[in-house]
């Protein structure tokens, strides 16, 4: 009796999506607001390390990031959102270990933007090949580093740090860095210069290396659709403005990011196919900029409007 009710509560726990995100830290909010925009609301445990999920059976589960592909290589969770830094470092631990692929990227998500690189003393040129050959490399992300010092036949001594590795060089630990870099201002505090981009990254929606099973794979389907939705509207805005037709054709030259647009007659339909005004409505998804609306105005234009876009579903 006891053995049924511990496995029905596993079968229902598995009808729920369960994604992982960051705690605290740099990910956290982005992370929610991107999920509440998608629709998702919850309701916080106590220690506000698990969030049930109201709106759609969908809990989120607050980690470390480290853990996050862990999770879900473990089938603990479903999906994690962490940095592409994060889930290619360990990515590439497993495979050094003969292991197999057990996560993936599913999509980029457009925050959390950094680049792993290279910083060397400000004073240094930069000849890898040359330089590179027994130093001392100090790093976060010693799989990478790895990886790319071996796809380049460099051998160079790598030194794991868990945190504050720019300060290596200083503390004569390192001659060089290899760590994030965003603004550069950490880098340019230590008197580093950033030379040359390892991993290109931002937070990503991770998975499982294969497919997500039973009731789960639909939920994440759908909330995967809203999350292109909300992605593809960031920047995006409903233009609407007035102008001659004959001239459209060059406006929309002037709206290269513009879907294809809804054009309206302004005279119930009695002109021809090449005069009179029409009204034009088209979706933009780049930003929307007041010299861009001048732009447009000077090249005949009129009673431009710019609407927030909600939601959309393609
Ligand atoms: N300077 C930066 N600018 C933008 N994004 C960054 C920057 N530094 C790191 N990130 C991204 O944010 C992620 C999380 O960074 P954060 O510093 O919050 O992690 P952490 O200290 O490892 O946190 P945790 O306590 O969860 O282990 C990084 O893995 C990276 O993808
Ligand atoms: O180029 P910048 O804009 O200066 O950003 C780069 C710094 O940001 C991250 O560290 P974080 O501030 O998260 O601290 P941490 O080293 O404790 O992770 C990263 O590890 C760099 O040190
Ligand atoms: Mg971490």
């Amino acid at each position: 009796m006891q053995r049924n009710a511990a496995a029905s509560a596993r079968d229902q726990l598995r009808d729920r999506l369960r994604i992982a995100i960051q705690k605290s830290g740099r990910l956290s909010e982005p992370a929610l607001a991107l999920l509440a925009a998608a629709g998702l609301s919850w309701q916080e445990s106590r220690d506000k390390l698990f969030y049930y999920g109201e709106s759609l059976p969908i809990d989120l589960l607050l980690v470390r990031d480290d853990d996050i592909p862990g999770l879900i290589a473990d089938g603990v969770c479903d999906l994690g959102f962490v940095g592409r830094n994060v889930l290619v470092e360990q990515d590439y631990e497993r495979q050094s270990r003969g292991e197999a692929p057990a996560f993936r990227e599913l999509r980029g998500l457009g925050f959390g933007r950094c680049k792993l690189m290279f910083g060397i003393p400000d004073d240094w040129e930069w000849d890898p090949q040359a330089q590179l050959p027994g130093t001392r490399i100090a790093t976060s992300y010693p799989a990478l580093l790895s990886r790319w010092l071996a796809e380049r036949n460099i051998e160079a001594s790598v030194v794991t740090m868990s945190g504050s590795v720019e300060l290596a060089p200083r503390l004569g630990q390192a001659e060089l860095v290899c760590d994030l870099v965003s603004s550069g201002a950490t880098l340019a505090s230590n008197r580093l210069k950033p030379v040359e981009v390892v991993l290109d990254s931002e937070a990503v929606l991770a998975g499982p290396a294969g497919a997500i099973a039973d009731a789960r794979a639909g939920i994440a389907e759908l909330l995967m659709r809203r999350l292109d939705g909300v992605l593809k509207l960031r920047d995006s805005k409903l233009l609407m403005f007035q102008a001659p037709r004959a001239i459209l054709p060059h406006l929309m030259q002037l709206l290269p990011d513009a879907e294809p647009p809804t054009v309206m007659s302004l005279d119930g339909g009695t002109q021809t196919r090449t005069d009179g005004d029409v009204a034009l409505q088209a979706l933009c998804h780049g930003a929307m900029t007041w010299q861009r609306l001048e732009e447009l105005k000077r090249a005949g234009a009129r009673g431009l409007m710019v609407l927030p876009v909600e939601r959309l579903l393609a």
